[in-house]
Order: structure tokens, then sequence, then C-alpha cells
């Protein structure tokens, strides 16, 4: 808004400009158009949620409930499931910018053309009974961090470094066969490029795209995963274990993107998980009554789960559900048309920038009764009124997260796991739970470390 448009003094408005007085007064929607915030719409945001985009885009959700749709800062915005379903299946991955300037760009995440094969090749791995065969190295590198942070930590813990730790040996040695040795400090400088380029530049904005330290962190994150790659197509299958991940990339794409798609799955495979625990266990020190039921059912059945990861959690997974819908980690599902298309009833031109908008609809107030509280046995009861039945903090369709097994699958072992050996409360140095976006990447983090007290049991 230009200097003297609008001049806000005492809880009045002075307009002097003709277009914005006009524009404030608008009526926002007609049918078959997309509703777009008034400037005066816009002007309230500003004052009750600051530069808060991701609490603005979420009041928007319920104020557009009725359109089910909403342009803002040029994109469009989906919050009626109905619609956000047909644009999930009708529409393709990505949008016209989408990923530009990120190291990602050239791996399948963004791409729709070339990414049925890639996905193809290694669908078999991220498949839901190969991950569950492998459940053993998981609890094997779960119980590793645990006994790590007995010694190390001295009662203090900083959950989001050991998860982030926990979560790249993880994917090594579940999705590559590879044993980056995260947990005992050999691949801090990995972590350490990818918390600059995820953290420092998409999420926090301490730094840009084009500063020398994202890019001395994008060369060193290249010359790690280059040599990462050369050595994994050197080394022979192991019989036990079934072709490696990067051998089936690099025969489906060829060197370069291997190493882009394999940039790909460290990044994916590790902040997003890394960003779950740590939200659960505020959450858990928040409601520690909570803390000590779901203690209870890691106790009774860990002996078990130990050697049937699959069997049922009752207490945890739905804790873990509504964890998932409170704060799903990915906001967004991005989506692109090539042609004109329709959608319900809005006729979208080519290329139009959308983003199915999962934050909103999870806490939208018309589709979950309390919506904006953690309810950790909401999703208990199948046929409980506390839920709506649009649920997709994995995406859904064709481009749903392939990794969303392995994500699950670690997520009730650490959390299991961590429960049945330490009590978690909270600290002086305990920090509030605040998100930030990467807008690039739709995911959220917790903007600070989440560090708790911690007492062994
Ligand atoms: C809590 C954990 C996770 C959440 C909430 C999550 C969520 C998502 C979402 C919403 C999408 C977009 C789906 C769409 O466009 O329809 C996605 C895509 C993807 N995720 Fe995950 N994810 C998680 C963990 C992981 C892990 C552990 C990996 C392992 C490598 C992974 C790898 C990927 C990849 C490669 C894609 C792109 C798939 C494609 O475009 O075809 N994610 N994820």
């Amino acid at each position: 808004m230009g200097k003297n448009e609008i001049i806000f003094i005492k809880s009045h408005f002075f307009i002097n400009d003709k277009r914005i007085f006009e524009n404030l007064f608008q009526i926002p929607y007609s049918a078959g158009t997309i509703p777009e915030p008034s400037l005066l719409t816009h002007a309230l945001l500003r004052l009750k949620f600051g530069s808060n985009k991701l609490s603005k885009l979420e009041y928007l959700t319920d104020y557009y409930n009725k359109e089910g749709l909403f342009k803002y800062d040029a994109k469009i915005y989906i919050v009626d499931p109905k619609l956000a379903q047909t644009a999930i299946n009708k529409l393709e991955k990505g949008a016209e910018n989408y990923l530009e300037d990120s190291p990602l760009k050239d791996t399948f995440l963004g791409s729709s053309q070339k990414s049925p094969e890639t996905r193809r090749a290694i669908a078999a791995i991220f498949r839901k009974t190969s991950i569950e065969e492998k459940s053993n190295m998981m609890i094997k590198d779960i119980d590793l961090m645990c006994e790590k942070m007995k010694v190390e930590t001295k009662g203090h813990v900083n959950i989001t470094e050991w998860t982030l730790r926990l979560a790249l040996d993880i994917v090594g040695h579940v999705l590559l066969q590879l044993d980056f040795r995260g947990l005992d400090g050999h691949q801090e400088k990995l972590l350490e490029c990818m918390m600059t380029m995820l953290h420092r530049c998409y999420a926090l904005r301490e730094i840009t795209s084009d500063s020398k330290e994202f890019q001395n962190a994008n060369d060193e994150f290249d010359k790690i995963t280059i040599q990462v790659l050369e050595d994994a197509l050197n080394k022979d299958d192991d019989p036990h274990e079934g072709k490696r991940l990067v051998k089936s990339l690099h025969e489906a794409c060829g060197f370069d993107e291997a190493k882009d798609n394999m940039k790909l799955f460290l990044m994916a495979g590790t902040e997003t998980t890394a960003s779950t625990i740590p939200v659960v266990f505020s959450l858990l020190t928040q409601y520690p009554e909570v803390q000590d039921e779901l203690r209870d059912e890691a106790d009774s059945l860990i002996g078990r789960l130990r050697s049937d990861p699959t069997i049922p959690l009752p207490k945890i997974d739905a804790m873990m559900k509504e964890v998932l819908r409170l704060y799903p980690i990915a906001p967004f599902i991005s989506r692109q048309n090539q042609h004109p298309v329709s959608l319900g009833p809005i006729s979208l031109e080519k290329h139009a920038d959308i983003l199915i908008f999962t934050w909103g609809i999870h806490r939208s107030e018309y589709l979950w009764k309390r919506s904006k509280e953690f309810v950790p046995d909401r999703f208990r009861d199948p046929s409980s009124k506390d839920q709506s039945n649009f649920y997709i903090p994995f995406g859904a369709g064709s481009r749903v997260c392939i990794g969303q097994h392995l994500a699950w699958l670690e997520l009730r072992l650490a959390i299991a796991i961590l429960l049945n050996k330490f009590e978690f409360h909270k600290g002086e140095e305990t920090p509030d739970l605040n998100f930030v976006v990467d807008y690039h990447h739709a995911v959220v983090h917790p903007d600070v470390d989440m560090k708790f007290v911690l007492k062994e049991r």
C-alpha cells in the first residue's frame, strides 16, 4: 500500500485515494469467479495477524468456507474437501514456478513428466511391507539414540537435533542401505548443509538462495551426495536386501538426476519426521496426563511392538493422527493445470497456481468439532462426530507421499520407545510451539529447536 493512501489514526481509517475507496467496499465475490480479500480485509488481517501469513490463510479458510476457495498473493487456495479431491486427482503436480530456486527443482518432486518411470522404479522399496520388513533397523537406530541420549544429555535434551540425526540414519539404513552414522556425529556436515538451506534460507529467511552461505551449503551437499552415490554404485547389492534404491534410481534416470533425487530423499526423509517428533513432545509436555496415559500403553505393548511393529497402538496411533491433523507438517499440496480446466463452478486459465490448503482444511471449524484444539483421542472411535472424512496429511491420489509408510512406522516406533524409556517435562529452556513455513517446499517447522527436561526411567 503506497504512502498516504490510507492513514490509520486511533482506530479511524482516513482514505484519500478513490481507487482504494472503491476497492475497500467492493463486493468480493460473484458466482463463478474466485473470491479475493478486499483491501479492507487485507488491512484487518494485517492488524490481527501481523506478518503471520499462515494464520491469515487459516482465517481466510473459514471466511471463504461457502465458496470453498480463494485467491491470495496470486495463488488459488482450495479449502473445500470436494474441490480439493477433484484438484488432487485432475491436476498435475507442481505449479508454474514451483521449486524455482530450490536444489530440488530437478527431482521428481516437482516434475510431472519424468516422474512416472522414476516412481515406478523405486516403488517397491517404499511399499508398506518392504518398509515393515526393515523395522528392526529402525528399532536399532532408535535404541542407539536413547542410549546416547542417556549418556550425553545430562537431563536436558534438544529433541530436534537428536531426531534429525535419527531420521538421517533411518533414511540411510532403510532406503539406501548406507550407514551415515548421524547419531555418531559422522554426518554433521550433511545435516548442517540441509539445515542451512531448509531452515536458515527457506523457512527463517535469514539468508537468500543466492547468498554465498547457501551456495557453499548446496555445493557441499552436492559433493557429499555425489560421493555417496559413487560409493553406493560401486558396492554389490546385499542379496538379502534386494536392489539398492540408488541403483534403481541410476538405472531409471541417470547419474545427475539420481543424485538430485538422493538429495530429495535425504531432505524429505529427514526433516519431515524430524519436525513431527518435537511437535509431539511439545504437546505431550503441555498435557502431562496424556503423556502418562500413552506411556502406560507403550509400557504394556513395547515387547510385542518390538517383534511385530504393525500391532495396533490405539492411543499412540490416534494421538499421532491428531498431531498430523492439527499441525500437518506439509501444509499445502501444489498442483497446476497445463490446459484450461473447470473445477466445480470455476473455470481456470491454464497454468493457474493452485494450492490445496491442507492446514486450513484440517483446522476448519466447519469440518471438525473443536477444530483448533488438540484432542488426542479424536481418532480412536471411527464413528466419532469429532472427525471429518477428509484427512490428507500425506496428500492423496497418484502423487501421494511416497515415504508415508516409512514416516508412519518411524514415528510410532520412536514415540513408543521414547515414552517407554523417558519422561519429558517442560523446563526453563522449553520454547512455545510456533511455526515457520518453508513456502518453497511446502513444509512447516517449529521456529526454534525443541528442548525439554528429560527424566530417565
Ligand atoms: C510426517 C512425515 C511426512 C509428511 C507429513 C509428508 C507429506 C507429504 C505430502 C503432503 C506430499 C505431497 C503429496 C502430493 O503432492 O499429493 C509428500 C510428497 C513426497 N514425500 Fe512426504 N511426507 C512425510 C515424510 C516423508 C518421508 C520420510 C519421505 C522419504 C523419503 C518422503 C518423501 C516424499 C517424496 C519423494 C514426495 C514426492 C512424491 C511425488 O511427487 O510423487 N516424505 N509428502
